[in-house]
């Protein structure tokens, strides 16, 4: 039933119902509200949305104005939308689809607001799917892509639920309106966090459907002359194809690894919690935050790359790659919006880089900010080696955190308020931020390909490919390697020559690598990128299905081209 409703597209949007709604319900209910409301998502008995942005805000959450009012009289809150911007716009599915939503309001019990906590409410009866009365719910309109889901917006007047749908597994109200703290206030953006962990491997498996599509491509496209008499090569033999490609191919499997460890990460940290352990909490969000921000922004511009490589066919929506780039636009924006999620992964960068200053020893994912050397070691690397190329990105990184965090003093010490500073040093904040999780997935990368469980037939190909990933970082960042003269120019000559040097060693794998990622098909439904590789016979039939070919001559003919043909020819 569930994947029937996947596929009915239209104006069915459930994603969300399984990514957010139900998850939500996992992460936020007690026991006994699992009990009333969790089996019913699992097997969509009721369909849900996960409703937290409005029309007037998305990123500040604390700025929400729906609220949640609890009158102790009747043991119920009121869910109002006050104001016009208060509309809850843009929840997948809370247009058309769902009959419930999980609401983000804002929480008044005896006259004091709480912040935002969310509440289970009815959207539609489960008779008619009619709105629920004092609901008003629609459809937000066309969007860049993803038009088979029903972004929507609700607006609540006045609508009265139970007590026991505030969802209380954190924070809850008792009878009598009293509030009881959670353990951490931001508890209730659990889900946000678990979700953008999520986004990783959306990403990896966006990136790994964009370069299956345009490795199997090019290898089946010929073009020009590489020879003079010579036949047309497959344009994957040209360097300058395997640059735009291989980068992308390699990157797709280093956000692959990076979403195995923000799971197993998640897991880790969300059951310490159970137990009561909140220490990995901080960490949790900012390693989300950031790699839900670096993967996502690195694929929809890759899959434009892989798009641009493809020429004419790329733009054809018969590739598959216009949809794809839309789905990976989409993920920069929504789920936390990039600059305002790296920006969350610097204040955490900041806050460490201030406890290395005052002796603390850092660990996990920022430990290498307290162990890199401040002055730079010049000297001929060996630039092919893993571990000299993790080093110079956790290098560059280190420098560019200290240096924004002392900037950011600097702006204090003159008299700036914080707030003015961080914002006065945002760009380097963020670039700052940006390198840390580069370093990240380059170390990952590294310390993956040398222990998975391999043979080392194949774990050399993916040795060449990571280093293919970290020597494209440096080539492509130079200036970051360069500036405190821990890496020469000799150093980004000889990264250079390496790089072409792998292009060639990856080609011969290429199409085992976009094939061992095992995407079907009916997944990639592209014509460039099918497994048998008859692109040009069923590129011709996918164009005889536009509807424009349904008649010989189109209506528009009659309507518009001919009288206008006609009296410009009068004209003559
Ligand atoms: C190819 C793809 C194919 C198809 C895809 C197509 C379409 C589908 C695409 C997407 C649809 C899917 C899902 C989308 C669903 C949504 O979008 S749901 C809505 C998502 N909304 C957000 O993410 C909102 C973002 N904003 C926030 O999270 C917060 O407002 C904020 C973090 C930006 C700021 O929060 P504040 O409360 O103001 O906090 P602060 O003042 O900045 O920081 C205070 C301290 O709190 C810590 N902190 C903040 N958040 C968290 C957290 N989640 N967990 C733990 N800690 C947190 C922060 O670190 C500060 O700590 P200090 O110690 O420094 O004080
Ligand atoms: C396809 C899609 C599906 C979605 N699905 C859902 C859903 O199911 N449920 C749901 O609740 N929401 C959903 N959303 C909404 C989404 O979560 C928000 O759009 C997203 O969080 C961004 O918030 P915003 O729109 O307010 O952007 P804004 O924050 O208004 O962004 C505009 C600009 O302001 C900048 N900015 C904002 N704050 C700061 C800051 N503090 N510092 C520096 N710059 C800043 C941003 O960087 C950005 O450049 C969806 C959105 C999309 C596109």
């Amino acid at each position: 039933m569930a994947a029937a409703l996947q596929t009915l597209g239209g104006g069915i949007g459930i994603t969300l119902h399984w990514i957010a709604f139900t998850p939500t319900i996992e992460q936020q209910a007690t026991e006994e509200q699992k009990k009333k409301w969790l089996k019913l998502a699992q097997d969509v008995a009721i369909v849900g949305a996960y409703a937290q942005t409005e029309m007037g805000h998305g990123t500040f959450v604390r700025g929400l104005e729906t609220t949640a009012t609890y009158d102790p009289s009747t043991q119920e809150f009121v869910i109002n939308s006050p104001t016009l911007t208060s509309t809850k716009w843009w929840p997948g599915g809370l247009g058309k689809t769902a009959n419930h939503a999980t609401v983000m309001a804002q929480l008044y019990t005896r006259g004091k607001c709480y912040g935002p906590h969310n509440f289970m409410v009815q959207i539609r009866s489960l008779e008619n799917h009619q709105p629920c009365p004092g609901v008003t719910l629609g459809d937000i309109g066309p969007k860049m892509e993803s038009n088979g889901n029903d972004n929507g917006f609700a607006r609540f007047d006045h609508v009265r639920i139970p007590r026991e749908n505030m969802l209380m597994k954190f924070a809850r109200v008792e009878a009598d309106g009293t509030y009881v703290q959670p353990p951490s206030s931001k508890l209730a953006y659990s889900n946000m966090v678990y979700l953008r962990g999520t986004f990783v491997m959306s990403a990896a498996q966006a990136l790994a459907s964009a370069t299956t599509i345009a490795v199997r491509y090019s290898c089946v496209r010929r073009q020009s002359e590489m020879k003079p008499g010579e036949p047309e090569p497959q344009i994957l033999e040209y360097q300058t194809q395997q640059y735009k490609l291989f980068p992308q191919l390699a990157a797709a499997y280093a956000f692959w690894f990076a979403s195995w460890f923000m799971t197993q990460q998640h897991g880790s940290i969300t059951g310490s919690m159970e137990k009561g352990d909140m220490s990995g909490l901080a960490e949790l969000h900012a390693l989300s935050a950031g790699l839900k921000s670096y993967t996502t922004a690195v694929t929809a511009r890759g899959i434009d790359v892989c798009r641009m490589a493809c020429g004419g066919h790329g733009y054809s929506h018969a590739s598959g790659l216009p949809a794809l780039f839309g789905g990976a636009a989409a993920l920069c924006t929504a789920e936390g919006e990039n600059t305002v999620m790296m920006l969350q992964t610097a204040r955490y960068l900041v806050k460490c880089f201030a406890q290395s200053q005052a002796g603390k020893r850092l660990t996990g994912t920022v430990a290498y900010l307290s162990a890199v050397q401040p002055s730079p070691v010049a000297g001929n690397r060996n630039m092919s080696d893993l571990g000299t190329l993790v080093a110079a990105f956790q290098h560059r990184a280190a420098r560019m955190v200290r240096h924004a965090a002392m900037q950011m003093q600097g702006e204090m010490q003159k008299g700036k308020a914080r707030e003015d500073a961080w914002n006065s040093c945002s760009v380097l904040l963020i670039k700052a931020a940006e390198a840390h999780v580069h370093s990240f997935v380059v170390r990952n990368f590294a310390e993956t390909v040398q222990t998975v469980e391999v043979d080392e037939s194949v774990r050399a190909v993916l040795t060449s490919l990571c280093q293919l990933y970290s020597l494209y970082g440096i080539t492509e960042h130079a200036g970051d390697f360069l500036k405190d003269g821990y890496l020469t120019g000799r150093d980004i000559d000889a990264a250079s020559s390496h790089l072409s040097a792998m292009l060639a060693r990856v080609r011969p794998d290429a199409v085992a690598l976009v094939d061992a990622f095992d995407l079907h098909d009916k997944i990639l439904r592209s014509v460039l990128g099918r497994y048998d590789g008859r692109v040009y016979e069923h590129l011709y039939e996918w164009a005889k299905k536009s509807p424009l070919n349904k008649s010989e001559v189109h209506e528009s003919y009659y309507k518009y081209l001919q009288p206008f043909l006609k009296s410009n020819r009068a004209k003559l």
